[in-house]
């Protein structure tokens, strides 16, 4: 059974304008006018359980509107979803037992309570019978070492601290899906390896499916082999990281660093009838561009064997610099597909990205009336989608072409 089944899915949103001055401000008061706000574009795609799946894009592209749509929190415009079978905004009560979401702006724990106290109060909402819960709980405490941590109450943890937390508090009910909204935002290198690390372990042990946006490359380089990435509401790539890096990625670089001074004419012959680049730093290194359809061992077998080297240095594709590319031209198209009309590859269904729909900014949001009624999980995050108008949500659209 698919994990997560999304066909054509839509959201909008409709956002208050406030007019200028008081003359419009009295105005709003007995006449509000509306603009809408397309956040989510007829998105289609499918993870089967056990993936891990990034899902990526700048902001405002609409990554937390497509989880909070996922989660139930908020109800699409048009569409279908199926997560564990469930329809999220439907089927709450039942749908809520088999997910965990981590939002990382913000907290599921209550703020003045120790953690063990927000643990307990989880396991009532979830429903959690005693002995499974001290089990997961050990298991958690171990492997996330929470256990200096439990009765303190949360205002009192550092951030990385908390999110060890947050994590616990997300498995307690051992859901097969977890959603994690920018889990390592803020946090230093040492506990986003850690927070990495944990999320391999329950991925490779509970077989856990983990659907995770971030602006973080790295995580999605520790964790996914899948990624989806969105523009302005658009999926403009859905497929391998790696084979994102081979269509984008532009060659590799190797840096020599020669024993003896080198011409550039004389590296230039050694490479006779190969399509590569030399340039000459100082008399001792060279740099030579390799493009990807040549095999690096061979540049390096004709150059090694006649020159002496006392250093090489083999400089692959940067992932970011891939992913930043794409974003400012919108499409994951390559130059050279957009000049022929062809469309990316990659597993889902995908569209060139365009610049069209202004993303509302943050003064702009109305409070959201599409949110399920009558709903309270255990996950705060509920409770206010309109939280959300703390974040930035400025779109780099000078960027675009
Ligand atoms: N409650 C809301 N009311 C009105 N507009 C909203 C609301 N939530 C999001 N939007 C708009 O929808 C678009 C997508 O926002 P979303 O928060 O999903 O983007 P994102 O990709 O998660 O961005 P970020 O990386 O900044 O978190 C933006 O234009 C945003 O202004």
């Amino acid at each position: 059974m698919l994990a997560i089944d999304v066909r054509d899915l839509r959201k909008q949103f409709n956002v208050q304008k406030n007019r200028e001055g008081i003359g419009g401000a009295l105005k709003d008061l007995f006449k509000r006018e509306y603009t809408e706000v397309t956040a989510v574009k007829d998105i289609s795609f499918a993870i089967p359980q056990g993936e891990i799946c990034g899902y990526i894009g700048e902001n405002g592209a609409g990554k937390s509107t497509t989880i909070k749509m996922l989660t139930g929190i908020l109800v699409p415009t048009s569409g279908h979803i199926k997560v564990n079978g469930f329809v999220p905004h439907k089927e709450r009560e039942k749908f809520v037992q088999g997910i965990g979401v981590v939002f990382g702006q913000r907290s599921q724990l209550w703020w003045d309570i120790g953690v063990i106290e927000s643990f307990r109060l989880l396991r009532k909402v979830y429903g959690v019978g005693e002995n499974d819960f001290k089990r997961l709980l050990d298991e958690l405490v171990e492997t996330l070492s929470l256990g200096e941590l439990l009765n303190r109450p949360v205002r009192k943890l550092s951030l990385g601290q908390r999110m060890r937390c947050e994590l616990a508090a997300a498995l307690l009910h051992n859901p097969s899906i977890l959603f994690l909204d920018e889990p390592t935002i803020g946090l230093d290198i040492v506990v986003k390896t850690e927070i990495r690390e944990f999320l391999k372990r329950i991925n490779r042990e509970r077989g856990t499916t983990i659907l995770l946006t971030t602006h973080d490359l790295q995580d999605i380089e520790a964790l996914c082999s899948r990624v989806i990435m969105l523009d302005d509401g658009r999926i403009i790539y859905d497929g391998g990281l790696e084979e994102l890096k081979t269509r984008w990625g532009k060659g590799r670089e190797v840096v020599f660093t020669f024993g003896d001074a080198v011409r550039a004419d004389r590296l230039a012959a050694l490479t006779d009838g190969m399509d590569v680049k030399w340039s000459v730093g100082d008399a001792f290194t060279a740099t030579v561009w390799i493009p990807l359809e040549i095999n690096v061992s061979e540049v390096l077998s004709r150059v090694v064997g006649t020159m002496e080297i006392s250093d090489i240095k083999i400089i692959e594709t940067n992932t970011e610099e891939i992913v930043r590319e794409i974003y400012r031209t919108g499409s994951a198209q390559t130059p050279e597909e957009t000049l022929a009309g062809g469309g990316p590859s990659g597993g889902g269904p995908s569209s060139g990205g365009s610049a069209g729909t202004s993303a509302g900014t943050a003064a702009d949001r109305g409070a959201s009336d599409d949110i399920p009624a009558g709903d309270r999980s255990g996950n705060k995050a509920d409770a206010d989608s309109s939280a959300d108008s703390s974040r930035p949500t400025a779109r780099a659209e000078a960027t675009k072409p």
